[in-house]
């Protein structure tokens, strides 16, 4: 059974049963992708008095208390509060949709003189510019960095300088009214930049003109057989007021 939606004049037909999830789930312990120094995920037990939240040590109830870090650990999504003193610059207050017309493009990053990865505002125009998507406007630009290994889904980050994008490829999504960017990368941004940020501040146009409902989503991964192309994108986050917040992308194909 397919269900319609409606994008600047066209009807789309997606089927609601058949999503794709690309967030990484969070679980306890070293194995699971993480950058930025964060601490893994922990799960701990409460325990009050002859309280204790957990059925497999003979509680009535599993009763956890969550450890975690979004922007180290699993899929996230940020605005721009990540990079503002503003309290109320919360991911809560931004994000204010979850349906979005999304395109799926895969870019092969190219290695730099200094010997940075980087993903270049050349090459991802050469995808995106080429097609027969080219013609529909997305809200959201979903970018699968190339090669697709499945390490990406437990990869430790921390001091391994990741691949990160050319700050005029965020300026350019910006200036294409893209407002929501996800990658399966830790950072738009190079992983020691001394503070500068500079594609999330191009993203953003912050401070002088800030994309107050745009969001960034990292630490996605987009399994191989999920093709290029137009996709409707639900984003889910948790109601935080802070800057970030894990996530649950999930994509329907659009016809
Ligand atoms: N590159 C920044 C640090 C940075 O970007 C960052 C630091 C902690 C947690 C997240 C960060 N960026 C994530 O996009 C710097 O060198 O100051």
């Amino acid at each position: 059974m397919l269900a319609t939606y409606p994008h600047h004049g066209r009807t789309f037909s997606f089927n609601p049963a058949a999503p794709l999830d690309i967030s990484l789930p969070l679980a306890p312990g070293e194995n699971q992708v993480n950058c930025f120094w964060a601490e893994p995920v922990q799960f701990d037990v409460i325990r009050v008095g002859s309280f204790v939240g957990s059925v497999a040590e003979g509680g009535s109830t599993n009763y956890k208390r969550v450890h975690l870090t979004p922007h180290g650990n699993g899929t996230h999504t940020e605005c721009y509060g990540h990079i503002s003193p503003d309290p109320q610059a919360t991911l809560n207050r931004s994000l204010r949709r979850f349906l979005f017309v999304a395109r799926l493009v895969s870019v092969q990053p190219r290695r730099q003189a200094d010997g940075d990865e980087v993903v270049l505002l050349e090459d991802f125009r050469r995808e995106l510019e080429g097609g027969p998507d080219a013609a529909v406007r997305p809200e959201a630009i979903i970018l699968r960095t190339i090669p697709n290994h499945k390490a990406k889904r437990t990869r430790q980050y921390s001091g391994t300088n990741p691949t990160y994008l050319e700050p005029a490829l965020a300026h350019y999504l910006a200036e294409h009214h893209i407002e929501h960017l996800l990658l399966d990368l830790p950072s738009v941004d190079r992983e020691e930049d001394a503070g500068q940020l500079l594609a999330h501040h191009a993203f953003w146009q912050y401070p002088h003109a800030t994309r107050q409902h745009a969001t960034i989503t990292e630490l996605i991964f987009v399994p191989d057989e999920v093709e290029d192309g137009l996709y409707l994108l639900n984003l889910q986050v948790t109601s935080l007021e802070l800057d970030a917040s894990p996530s649950k992308p999930v994509l329907y194909a659009l016809t």
